[in-house]
């Protein structure tokens, strides 16, 4: 279990994390979600006792990480997969970490096993592609056998197939009732695998909820109606709380509301309609609006802002 209270972080002048409360429950996928420098990474850096809170508290199991006694065996984090030695191999790099933080030396052959890495264990990390260095990255976390789990941006860089094996192995993880905590910027990236979202924007909560019940209220309706006087319907789709954007002279695009209550508004005002039809917002769009104002590298265009990282 990690509890989160009233985490504030500052950087200087920077106020990366804001009075963040939420929990992480064990037996869960909980992804961490939330545009760059939402303060997703700085907040998992609390957790694991690397960055000082100027407010608040992260702990796990109840304790902050300094007090942890065994801390591999508690808690384990991929972070940043760039940091480790080049010219050692993934295997010697393992044992070190077994050795100086007392875990059987046996643990390593498990963990190569459990992430994939296969005969790459025995080369050189220098030449590691970025998806067996994330693989190494997740067996030293994995080493200690903790009961806590963070991952950085995992998914990142990875091909489908490096996707999918993460994406099964955080669910094996939770299923074996441990505390899994997944960060990640595109929502995309943890729909189908986290059971909860915690959604941040600007160091704040935004949204700590089920996927399913972040996803239905995210799913807004949006209709496209097309006919000769689209002028009838603005009086009727307004009475019904609708908001209306004008595409063109034909065409309007009406949110709020539903293709039937269109539909009816439509045969009260006499109009035919050429078109009806529900578009489903995207979820992606969505999930931006909602950190709408949080963004905080936006370009002129937020959705790409944030779909292109
Ligand atoms: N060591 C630091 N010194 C100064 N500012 C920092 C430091 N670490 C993070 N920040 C700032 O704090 C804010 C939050 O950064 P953080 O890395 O936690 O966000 P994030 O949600 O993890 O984003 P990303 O997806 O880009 O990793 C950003 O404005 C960042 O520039």
């Amino acid at each position: 279990m990690i509890t989160v209270r009233g985490l504030t972080k500052r950087y200087g002048r920077v106020l990366a994390v804001d009075d963040l409360s939420f929990d992480v429950e064990p037996g869960k996928v909980t992804g961490f979600l939330g545009p760059n420098g939402a303060g997703k990474s700085t907040t998992m850096r609390a957790v694991l006792g690397l960055d000082r809170p100027t407010a608040g508290t992260a702990l796990v199991g109840g304790r902050p990480y300094a007090a942890l006694g065994e801390p591999l065996r508690e808690v384990g984090a991929l972070l940043d997969p760039g940091a480790v030695h080049p010219g050692r191999t993934g295997r010697a790099h393992l044992r070190v970490a077994a050795r100086t933080n007392g875990i059987p030396l046996r643990r390593v052959d498990e963990v190569v096993e459990q992430a994939g890495l296969g005969a790459a264990a025995h080369r050189r990390i220098g030449g590691y592609s970025l998806g067996m260095r994330q693989r190494l990255g997740i067996a030293a976390a994995l080493l200690g056998d903790p009961g806590v789990l963070l991952f950085d941006e995992p998914v990142n860089g990875l091909d489908l197939d490096g996707v999918r094996w993460i994406r099964g192995l955080l669910r094996r993880l939770a299923d074996e009732g441990r505390t899994v905590l997944v960060s990640s910027h595109l929502l995309g990236e943890v729909e189908q695998t986290a059971d909860r979202l915690v959604v941040v924007g600007r160091g704040r909560l935004v949204a700590d909820t089920t996927t399913a019940e972040l996803l239905r209220g995210l799913g807004s309706r949006r209709v496209r109606v097309r006919c000769a006087r689209p002028d009838l319907l603005l009086a009727g789709l307004a009475a019904r709380g609708a908001a209306v954007e004008r595409v063109d002279a034909h065409e309007l695009r009406v949110e709020g509301i539903g293709a039937e209550d269109v539909g009816e508004v439509a045969a009260a005002a006499g109009v035919p309609l050429h078109h009806l039809s529900e578009v489903r917002q995207s979820l992606e769009e969505a999930y931006l609006a909602l950190t709408a104002g949080s963004v905080e590298y936006a370009g002129s265009d937020p959705v790409q802002a944030g779909a292109a990282r």
